[in-house]
C-alpha cells in the first residue's frame, strides 16, 4: 500500500527516570520521528539506549517527561485501541491455563462477542499464522516460535492499525526467526498495518523495514534515518543477496561498531 505522511508523530520526546535515592537516568534526550501510515519503521540502537522506553511511550503505556506522541491527529495519553504492543517474552504474555484458541478468544470475549462467533474468528486468525490445527493445544505444548505465532494471532485479532514490536523474535532460534520475519511481513502487507519494530539485529532491520532509525547510546537521540530502498515483496534468501542489502548492512554495522568503540574510549 502507499504510505500516508503525518500519521504517527513522535515529537521531541524526552524521558528521565527517577531512582529510589534521588538519582536520575536520562533514557531519551529528544527523539523526533515521523511515521507514515502503512510504513514499516525499524528502530535500531545499542543495548540499554532506551528503545523499549520509546516504544512504551508511543504505546501510551508510560508517560514521557517532555514531548508528545500524536496518532492520526490525537495526542497519545493512554493506550489507543488501534495500537497493539507485542512483547518479546511470549511465554509471559500467553495464559498457560488457556488453550491456544482460548488465548486468542480473550480479545473477542472482552468485546462481548457470542461464543459461536468467537470460535470462527479464532480459527480465522490462527489460520493466518498457520496454527489452525493446534487450537486445542496449550501454549506449553508448543515450540517457542509457535507460541510467538499465537501471540501474533492474538495481536491481529484486536484488529490494530499500528503494531508495536519489541524485539519479537529474540527468544527463538535463527531459522524460526527468519520464518517469523517473513510471516510478519506478509501479514503487514495483507492487513495494511503500520509497524514499529525494535531490534538489535541489523540484518533483521534491513530485511524488514522501509526505513531504519538509528538511536545513539543513552541519553539517546536519533543519529540517522535511512531508507532501505529494497524491493518488495522481500524474499528470505534473495533479498539478503542483493548488493543494496549487503551495502546497507555493512554501513550500519560499521557505524554501530564505531559508536561502541568510541563509547569504550570515552568510558
Ligand atoms: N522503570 C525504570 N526505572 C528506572 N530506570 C529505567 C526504567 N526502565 C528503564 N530504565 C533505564 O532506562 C534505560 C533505557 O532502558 P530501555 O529498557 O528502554 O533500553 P533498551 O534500549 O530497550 O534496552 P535493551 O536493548 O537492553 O532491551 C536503561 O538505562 C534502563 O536501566
Amino acid at each position: 500500500m502507499t504510505a500516508t505522511a503525518g500519521y504517527l508523530s513522535i515529537r521531541d520526546v524526552n524521558k528521565v527516570y527517577g531512582g529510589q535515592h534521588g538519582e536520575t537516568t536520562t533514557a531519551l534526550k529528544s527523539i523526533s520521528l515521523e511515521v507514515k501510515q502503512g510504513e514499516f519503521l525499524a528502530i535500531l540502537g545499542p543495548s540499554g539506549c532506551g528503545k523499549s522506553t520509546l516504544l512504551q511511550i508511543v504505546a501510551g503505556l508510560i508517560d514521557g517527561t517532555a514531548g508528545e506522541v500524536v496518532l492520526n491527529g490525537s495526542p497519545v495519553t493512554a493506550p489507543p485501541p488501534e495500537m497493539v504492543y507485542l512483547f518479546q517474552q511470549y511465554s509471559k504474555s500467553l495464559l498457560p491455563w488457556r488453550t491456544v484458541e482460548q488465548n486468542v478468544a480473550l480479545v473477542f470475549e472482552s468485546k462481548g462477542m457470542k461464543k459461536r462467533d468467537i470460535a470462527a474468528r479464532c480459527g480465522e486468525y490462527l489460520g493466518m499464522v498457520g496454527l489452525a490445527s493446534f487450537r486445542k493445544h496449550y501454549p506449553w505444548q508448543l515450540s517457542g516460535g509457535m507460541q510467538q505465532r499465537v501471540a501474533i494471532a492474538r495481536a491481529l485479532a484486536a484488529q490494530p492499525r499500528v503494531l508495536l514490536l519489541d524485539e519479537p523474535f529474540s527468544a527463538v532460534d535463527a531459522l524460526t526467526r527468519i520464518e517469523l520475519q517473513s510471516l510478519v511481513l506478509d501479514l503487514w502487507a495483507r492487513q495494511g498495518l503500520t509497524i514499529l519494530l525494535i531490534t538489535h539485529d541489523v540484518d533483521e532491520a534491513v530485511f524488514m523495514a522501509d526505513r531504519i532509525a538509528v538511536l545513539s547510546s543513552r541519553p539517546s537521540t536519533v543519529e540517522m534515518v535511512v531508507d532501505t530502498e529494497l524491493p518488495r515483496p522481500r524474499d528470505a534468501m534473495g533479498t539478503r543477496e542483493l548488493p543494496r542489502f549487503l551495502q546497507l548492512r555493512h554501513e550500519l554495522v560499521t557505524h554501530l561498531l564505531q559508536r561502541q568503540n568510541a563509547g569504550r574510549v570515552d568510558a
